[in-house]
């Protein structure tokens, strides 16, 4: 069948029911996250002064069809779509050629070609866990790595084990998992990048559906790279309660009972404790989003939410809250306002409708901002 996204037009196989089988894999969910990949390309070329300099290379790493690659190809970048899959290399040659554009369709394994060729903007999205490319990214990338992930169990601690061994990190099944995902996985890439005295900051990331997306800008030196790892640190957790404390530091140093309930404390870390985004990029990304994208109003409302998200490590969901205080929910707006109100910092998340951030304690949230029936 035939798809058209943006700018281009691909042939993608009918997809067998349950996921599995050989066809090579495309997934229509996933073109929120193609839309805003090249918004972000848009929005890293919008700030370079090329000025003449050599087209910007892009590297789709798991390309399968390659309609990442052929998109980036279609923005003016020099393309390479790779893929260790012959079939999937066959249809991203015709997918270019069937857009009229002349990048570059490698039958490869992309950790090798990261270890042979550098890129200006390395994409990585591949089946589950991005861990197994993050060092070669990092390697063969210039300015920027985009990572998808998609084992949001493991990332969230649902799968506590193959979480820990995949990340390296102790991630907590808390009520704020896809933003727990999203920091364990941060974490591990930095850490990554540090090893090569690399600073890989996260400038727009978002949680949708069933994947965590990042994009992370490359800084090379080791002074650079120990500011990020100073970002990474611990959140003690209390199920009971929902109170949390956030704690920087490789070295944890938990809490053993919650200070409001007595209860046992869980701690989650190393995380990323830092910004997911930068704002002023954000907003970038979100004036590049245009209305020929599939998922244009979506995706600039995730920019706007992203952008205007609290610098705060976890976040809370009314609804969860009111019905664990058996009280009735307000309207998101009023709720905030609210908080803000009661002299609090408050702002809604891009995790979920009923989700916000504040640096109000769980216990002043229920003062200021809950009618108690
Ligand atoms: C999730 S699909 C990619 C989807 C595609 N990027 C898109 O947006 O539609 C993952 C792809 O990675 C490929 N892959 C797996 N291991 C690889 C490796 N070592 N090097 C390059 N590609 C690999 C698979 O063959 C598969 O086509």
């Amino acid at each position: 069948m035939r798809v058209t996204e943006g700018d281009v037009t691909v042939a993608v196989p009918e997809q067998p029911d349950a996921g599995v089988g050989d066809a090579v894999f495309f997934n229509p969910v996933q073109e929120l996250n193609r839309d805003l990949t090249v918004a972000v390309l848009r929005a890293l070329e919008a700030e370079t002064d090329r000025d003449g300099d050599r087209t910007p290379r892009y590297l789709d790493a798991n390309a399968a069809s390659g309609v990442r690659g052929v998109r980036a190809a279609a923005e003016g970048f020099e393309a390479t779509c790779c893929d260790v899959d012959p079939d999937a290399v066959e249809l991203a040659r015709e997918n270019m050629a069937r857009n009229d554009l002349d990048g570059r369709v490698v039958h490869r394994d992309a950790n090798a070609l990261m270890h042979e060729e550098t890129f200006d903007v390395v994409d990585i999205d591949p089946f589950g866990t991005p861990i197994p490319f993050a060092d070669a990214a990092f390697r063969g990338a210039t300015r920027l790595v985009c990572i998808t992930a998609t084992d949001t169990a493991p990332l969230c601690g649902a799968h506590f084990e193959s979480g820990v061994r995949h990340y390296s990190a102790v991630p907590r099944n808390t009520e704020y998992h896809a933003e727990m995902g999203m920091r364990v996985l941060i974490s591990a890439l930095v850490r990554t990048a540090a090893r090569y005295d690399l600073a890989a900051r996260p400038v727009f990331s978002h949680a949708t559906k069933h994947y965590a997306r990042t994009y992370l800008r490359l800084d090379s030196g080791a002074r650079a790279a120990n500011a990020l790892v100073d970002e990474l640190g611990h959140v003690d957790h209390c199920e009971h309660c929902l109170y949390r404390e956030a704690t920087p530091g490789l070295v944890a140093d938990p809490l053993d009972w919650c200070p409001e309930c007595d209860e046992a404390i869980q701690t989650a870390g190393p995380i990323w404790l830092g910004r997911t985004c930068d704002p002023a990029f954000a907003e970038t990304v979100r004036e590049a989003v245009d209305d020929g994208m599939g998922t244009a109003e979506q995706a600039r409302e995730l920019c706007e939410t992203v952008a205007a998200e609290l610098d705060e490590p976890t976040h809370y969901d009314q609804h969860r809250l009111c019905k664990r205080w058996g009280v009735g929910a307000v309207a998101m707006d009023e709720f905030i306002e609210r908080l803000r109100a009661a002299g609090y910092s408050a702002s809604r998340t891009h995790y979920g409708g009923t989700t916000f951030k504040t640096d109000a304690e769980v216990t002043e949230i229920r003062a200021a901002a809950v009618e108690e029936d």
